[in-house]
């Protein structure tokens, strides 16, 4: 059988060297191009690679998805920094490039998946909910891509249950202290020396609490997610939101 031939874009950085190490040790899969800055996306075409694993900036990923769909390469997404009108013009993209998938996962790790699907889970049955996303002080956006596609799906969760909204008497308070609203959830992002990627998801009801957390120790516990991933993409033409939908949860 023929392996899997799989780039990675950003390849030098925390997540991006950690993943050519899972490709290289991939039985599999073969690592055709490790790309960093500056390298030339004319080796991603050169290299035959039928997959690339985004691993890189916000302020990068945009150019190097169009070059990807440009050449019929399929993707594997996880930077981050994605709104509705980059998604837009992505899709526009995919429409261009039929035959072509790209997965965005705004976290690759099982824990941090189940986190957002228990918190969707529980949102309803509960008067309050706010997320506390906690990370390496390197990290360039607040909050994490994963705090705010966990906050969209408890807001959805909510809306689709008939929730009232959190109560919050709060008169005055400095900016900042309520933390980002993200369609209505509260959104705190802590950055401290020593943390990798950590969020908890905090419920309260009369008398109740409930506190879903979860902890990314190493770069490692994102491997098998992005493995997975490059493997579903190739028979998954458009755009895959999540990567519960490649883990058969939904
Ligand atoms: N979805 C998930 O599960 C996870 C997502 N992430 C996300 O992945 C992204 C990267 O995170 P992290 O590894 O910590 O960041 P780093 O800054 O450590 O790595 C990013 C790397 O990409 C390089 N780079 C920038 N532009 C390009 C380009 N055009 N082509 C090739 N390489 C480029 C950078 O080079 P230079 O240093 O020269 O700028 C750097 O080496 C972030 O958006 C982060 O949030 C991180 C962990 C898990
Ligand atoms: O920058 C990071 O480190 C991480 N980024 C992703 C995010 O923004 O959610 C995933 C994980 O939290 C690690």
């Amino acid at each position: 059988m023929s392996k899997l031939r799989v780039a990675v874009l950003g390849a030098k950085g925390r997540i991006g060297s950690e993943a050519v190490r899972a490709v290289e040790a991939a039985e599999d899969m073969e690592l055709v191009a490790a790309l960093g800055r500056g390298d030339g996306l004319e080796a991603l075409a050169e290299s035959g690679a039928q997959v690339a694993v985004e691993l890189t900036t916000p302020a990068s990923v945009m150019d190097n998805l169009d070059y990807c769909l440009r050449h019929g390469i399929h993707a594997v997404v996880g930077t981050t920094g994605w709104t509705d009108e980059r998604l837009a013009r992505l899709n526009a993209w995919l429409d261009a490039s039929p035959g072509t998938g790209v997965l965005i996962a705004p976290n690759f790790s099982i824990g941090a998946v189940l986190t957002m699907k228990f918190a969707q889970i529980a949102a309803p049955y509960f008067e309050s909910v706010e997320v506390v996303e906690l990370h390496h002080p390197n990290k360039v956006d607040a909050p994490s891509g994963t705090a705010t596609r966990t906050a969209q799906l408890i807001a959805q969760a909510r809306q689709k249950a008939g929730s009232a909204p959190a109560p919050d008497a709060t008169a005055t308070a400095l900016d900042g202290a309520r933390g980002a609203n993200v369609d209505g959830v509260p959104v705190h992002a802590v950055r401290l020396r020593g943390l990798l990627a950590h969020q908890e998801v905090l419920l309260g009801a009369e008398g109740e609490t409930l506190t879903v957390r979860h902890d990314s120790l190493h770069h490692s516990s994102f491997m098998p997610g992005i493995l997975l991933g490059a493997r579903r993409v190739v028979t998954t033409p458009g755009l895959t939101f999540g990567l519960e939908h490649f883990l058969d949860l939904n």
